[in-house]
């Protein structure tokens, strides 16, 4: 693996392949959806009239553009409500949670998702990090204290690092959808009180970009910290030595690639003064996949990203990190 991040150059992405509108993109309030946002609306409408939709679909046939759009107007409306929950408008927080529970809320959100992990979709995040850890899998398999892997937003038992067997995981969730997924927010999680409570790993599959607000994903960054387990290393092989205790964190590409307020580079300064050093990393034209080592102790001297503009110009995205 390679252990240096500027000896990894970031791959040319098509931006032609990708929709202009980008995940950190807030449109005005009322601003007009999508035709099959509105479609969307209009049957769980429907189902809440006690009408069964005539001509639509079952969910787990989702079309990529409606499953999409879904996901995408998820975010849009949180991140409203954050907005409007800062500002303490009630009116306006108690509209958009109404909007958000006429889409489904967040079950309906997470049956997005978990349909946008389908195989013919790309498959689930972690096939990424199995592929990553392939040379490693001997001799994880040979420990006899499992590497412990807590999956933050786990929608699945079933997806790759679960069959692996290699790992002892804990899944967590908001919403918890299966048996062996903890109903969870990693923002509450009590901080471990023992090493034993830690985790050699954390993944953070499309969850970051999944808070609302950009301090917030400052804070669930920082937080990980917390939960990784530097001591135990000590007692590991070389080879395992220089990979945990890591954190796996996946994104939207366009908010590392396209994003105004952030972009590779800066996510590796901010990560760098958490402690975090880049192992792995792989663009793809929807997903941007990490694997970081935390080797040192945070810097809390050096943690000053505000809202800043990194990557100027029309088109770009708002997605953005802060971390204070
Ligand atoms: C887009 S889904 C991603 C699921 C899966 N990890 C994947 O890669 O497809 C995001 C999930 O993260 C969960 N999530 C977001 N913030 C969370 C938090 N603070 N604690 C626990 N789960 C969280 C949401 O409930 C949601 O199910």
């Amino acid at each position: 693996m390679a252990n240096d991040a500027a000896a990894k150059p970031l791959v040319a992405v098509s931006t032609n392949t990708m929709s202009t509108k980008k995940p950190g993109d807030v449109p005005k309030k009322r601003e007009k959806m999508p035709k099959t946002v509105t479609k969307v609306l209009k049957n769980h409408a429907k189902l809440a009239n006690g009408r069964p939709p005539t001509a639509t679909k079952p969910q787990a046939s989702l079309s990529h553009k409606k499953t999409r759009d879904q996901i995408r107007l998820h975010h849009v409306l949180s991140k409203q409500l954050a907005a409007a929950e800062a500002k303490g408008d009630d009116a306006e927080v108690n509209e958009l949670k109404k909007r958000i529970e006429d889409l489904g809320g967040l079950k309906s959100y997470q049956l997005a998702s978990l349909q946008g992990q389908a195989k013919d979709r790309g498959g689930d995040s972690s096939t990424v990090l199995m592929e990553w850890l392939k040379p490693l899998a001997a001799q994880m398999a040979k420990r006899e204290q499992k590497i412990r892997l807590l999956e933050v937003g786990a929608l699945s038992t079933a997806n790759a690092c679960s069959k692996s067997g290699l790992f002892d995981i804990e899944r967590i969730d908001l919403y918890s959808q299966a048996e062996g997924i903890l109903q969870q927010d990693f923002m509450e999680r009590p901080l471990p009180d023992s090493d034993k409570s830690q985790f050699d790993i954390i993944s953070l599959s499309l969850v970051l970009n999944f808070v609302p607000d950009p301090e917030g994903r400052g804070q669930m960054l920082r937080r990980t910290c917390q939960f990784l387990n530097k001591h135990a290393r000590r007692a590991f092989g070389e080879e395992l030595q220089a990979v945990f205790p890591a954190l796996f964190l996946v994104l939207p590409a366009p908010c590392i690639v396209n994003a105004r307020y952030i972009n590779e580079e800066r996510l590796t300064t901010m990560m760098s003064t958490l402690g975090y050093v880049m192992l792995e990393r792989k663009l793809t034209a929807n997903l941007v996949y990490y694997l970081w080592q935390l080797r040192d102790k945070p810097r809390k001297d050096f943690q000053d990203f505000p809202k800043k503009q990194v990557n100027p110009g029309a088109g770009r995205n708002n997605f953005c990190v802060v971390l204070k």
